[in-house]
């Protein structure tokens, strides 16, 4: 639990229909959670949960849907827990590689997650006998989808498990609204060449199911 002594109000954006129906079904009635649909990409998803913030005051919010996975960091149909929210596409490309905001000096590309609940979220997954991991989740407006791409974005961000397109989104608009994040994530595909067919949606709609069920008694 958060805070026992009150009732806590927890926000969960997902970008799809689809995504809201499975971290549903694992929540069942639970009047704590509001599940929302935000929108794919960062601005959609930092728009909508700017406006949810803005008409309820919630103590926590969660961005959970599925993702791409690194391949040797995660398999497909795991959680991958946020350990930081990191947008991996904001700053600036140079002949010397990829310079971002934070180096370039103008804000930070990197949202600190709930660190303790983080942890604990993934021991409880753990203990549920669900494949998890935490470690960075990026966020990038453009899915990867070249093998070169990946291997780039895999040697400059060697901590990170996951990539999705909505995280610091919402974990912006948390943070200035002063609310505390969490980023979970089921993994729906390898991060590489572009392939769709490929793709364990039900898969991974599934592992957010289970892992939404273990999230309601963690919060
Ligand atoms: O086609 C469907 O049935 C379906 C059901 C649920 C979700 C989808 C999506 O396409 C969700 C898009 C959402 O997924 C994230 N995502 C998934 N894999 C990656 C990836 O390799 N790189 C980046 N993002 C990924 C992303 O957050 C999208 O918003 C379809």
């Amino acid at each position: 639990m958060l805070d026992e002594q009150k009732k806590q109000r927890i926000l969960v954006v997902t970008s799809v229909a689809a995504e809201r129906d499975a971290v549903m079904q694992g929540l069942g009635e639970d009047a704590r959670f509001t599940v929302a649909v935000g929108g794919v990409g960062p601005a959609s998803a930092a728009a909508s949960t700017a406006r949810a913030l803005a008409k309820v005051q919630y103590d926590l919010v969660v961005c959970a849907g599925i993702c791409g996975g690194f391949v040797g960091r995660t398999e497909v149909g795991s959680i991958a827990v946020a350990s930081e929210i990191v947008c991996a596409d904001l700053g600036a490309e140079t002949p010397d590689g990829f310079c971002s905001v934070d180096e370039l000096g103008f804000g930070s590309a990197r949202v600190p997650v709930a660190g303790e609940l983080a942890e604990r979220v993934e021991r409880a997954m753990q203990k549920a006998g669900l494949p998890v991991g935490r470690g960075p989740i990026l966020t990038l407006s453009t899915v990867t989808g070249t093998a070169e791409t990946a291997q780039a974005l895999a040697d400059r961000m060697p901590e990170a498990l996951a990539e999705a397109m909505e995280g610091y989104g919402v974990a912006v608009a948390a943070h200035a609204a002063g609310v505390p994040v969490l980023e979970i994530r089921t993994v729906s595909n390898a991060i590489g060449p572009r392939d769709k067919s490929a793709w364990r949606i039900k898969d991974a709609l599934e592992a957010l199911r289970k892992g939404s069920s273990v999230l309601r008694e963690v919060l």
